[in-house]
């Protein structure tokens, strides 16, 4: 593989990128960076841990240092921790470059961001709902002379969910240039390559592409591809990395805690350096889970998004610095966190999406290293696992437990979370969670009030106009049945009279 000097990066940045550890570049970065500095498009997809990040990073850093002015480069990325992340990667990286960021996320204080970011910084790394709010709301800034565009997990950015970025996005995009060179990164670029290349090429006619496994979508689009796209895939059929031992586990849904518990000691007592991620489906649950593992003197600290910014900072801090071994988080940490000292991640709950459950066991086995994955299933969750085993090809093993010891704990395991879930009605969680929920509302400009009534509106008109169509369908079944009954009684009438003459 090429060295970083031979990517046509300035001498300064591969000692930079050295200084940082990175001495080789991995394959995404060999294969992408000489594009990108040529001035091409980019829609990358590789592998979870495979140095996605540097490859858009230096080369942004070396043009960026021929020609340095702000704001020169938008990364958007989904979640906040996310964008802190990379934050720090374009400090590090451009250090002697003297780089200026600026971080804008939301949950943090708006004024303070409208400022740093009047000041023209080089690079601004933002997720789309609070930058689209800066957009809408002032004047202080521009986006016009931007030379890149960053998306990571664009994706995630793109597709349509419960956090949904089509409306912030359309305002990002009506903000920036329409020639800007635009980048895409994820591990999971597939599902929605149609939507990514509609985004990356009108923007600038040339794109580069990422993925993690070539499709036939994949090759169609690359026939189809305008300007001389780059698209680049690791050439591997699994999804996941080697590094990655992948296990299920299979628990009857009334004794998971209990399992949960039992590996988590296990891991403890054998592994006292090893950090563990545990991935819920709810904030709720995450929460739970949280004072459970607590009760039982586990150094545990939740990610969810109904905490506040500060307290989220705050516990991912300490998951890094390994003061604390175990992190339970909802996909909020699904994606890019990129944290070295993870050995184990845990599925709490089966991910209902290949896609999910890639990004999640992904926080392990980063970067050349080992990891271990154990993801729990129950009785209703086995048609999941075939879904994912399908998409990654690749089998997952059992994992095998010792029944006894989960048995001999079941009993404490259950009474504690049941303390734990009451004390947390005790906190009003459900309630906090609607205030949580009409806060959005006002933030997005809407009337909680109004958008209720709409809502049970909405919801009477529906029922009425099921009623109605119930009503139609009955009637033209009613008919149907009728001129049957008719055609029938007419049949009969005919073979009557026929029967009727013959004995005459
Ligand atoms: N050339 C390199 N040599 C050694 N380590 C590297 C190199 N490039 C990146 N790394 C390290 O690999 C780790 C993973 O990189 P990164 O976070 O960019 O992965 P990613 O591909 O973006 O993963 P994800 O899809 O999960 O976001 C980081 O700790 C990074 O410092």
């Amino acid at each position: 593989m090429a060295a970083f000097r031979e990517l046509g990066l300035a001498p300064w940045l591969v000692e930079q990128a050295r200084q940082m550890g990175l001495s080789r570049p991995t394959p995404v970065q060999a294969s992408c960076i000489p594009p990108i500095l040529q001035g091409r498009d980019c829609l990358g997809c590789a592998k979870t841990g495979s140095g996605k990040t540097a490859a858009f990073v230096l080369p942004v850093l070396q043009v960026l240092s021929e020609d340095p002015y702000g704001i020169f480069c938008l990364v958007l990325t989904p979640t906040r921790e996310l964008a802190y992340q990379i934050a720090e990667q374009f400090r590090v990286l451009g250090k002697p470059l003297g780089l200026k960021d600026c971080v804008v996320v939301g949950g943090l204080d708006m004024v303070a961001q409208a400022l740093e970011l009047s000041r023209k910084p080089h690079v601004v790394i933002a997720t789309p709902g609070r930058l689209a709010d800066h957009l809408r709301s002032s004047n202080t800034f521009s986006l016009k002379k931007l030379k890149f565009l960053v998306l990571d997990e664009a994706d995630r950015l793109l597709e349509q969910g419960c956090a949904d970025f089509t409306a912030d996005l359309e305002v990002i995009l009506e903000a920036v240039p329409a020639r800007r060179q635009t980048l895409l990164f994820s591990a999971t670029l597939t599902d929605t390559l149609n939507e990514l290349i509609l985004e990356a090429v009108p923007a600038r006619r040339q794109t580069l592409l990422f993925s993690a496994t070539l499709t036939d979508t994949l090759n169609e689009l690359k026939s189809l591809a305008m300007n001389r796209p780059f698209f680049w895939e690791a050439a591997s059929e699994v999804r996941t990395v080697d590094e990655l031992d992948q296990r299920y586990l299979l628990v009857p849904e009334a004794v998971k805690d209990a399992y949960l518990v039992h590996l988590i000691q296990t891991f403890q007592d054998e592994h006292e350096d090893w950090s563990v991620i545990i991935f819920t489906k709810t904030c709720k649950e995450c929460q739970v889970l949280n004072m459970m593992l607590r009760k039982f003197s586990f150094p545990s600290v939740a990610l969810h998004s109904m905490m506040k910014q500060r307290q989220r900072f705050a516990a991912l801090a300490k998951f890094k610095s390994s003061i604390f071994k175990i992190l339970i988080a909802t996909d909020v940490a699904a994606r890019g966190l990129d944290i070295p000292t993870v050995q184990v991640v845990i599925n709490h709950n089966t991910p209902g999406l290949p896609k999910i459950y890639i990004h999640r066991v992904g926080r392990t086995a980063r970067a050349g290293r080992n990891g271990i994955s154990i993801t729990m299933v129950t009785q209703y969750d086995i048609h999941l696992v075939h879904a994912i085993e399908e998409e990654i090809k690749l089998k997952l093993q059992e994992f095998s437990v010792e029944e006894k010891l989960v048995l001999d704990i079941l009993t404490h395991v259950n009474v504690t979370r049941r303390e734990c879930e009451i004390e947390l009605e005790y906190m009003d969680f459900d309630e906090k969670k609607e205030i949580n929920k009409r806060k959005q509302m006002i933030l997005e400009g809407k009337d909680p009030d109004l958008e209720e009534k709409r809502k049970a509106e909405l919801a009477k008109i529906k029922k009425k106009n099921n009623k109605f169509r119930e009503k139609v369908q009955q009637t033209l079944q009613e008919k149907k049945q009728l001129q049957m009954k008719r055609k029938l009684q007419k049949k009969m009438e005919r073979r009557n009279k026929l029967h009727a003459k013959e004995e005459k």
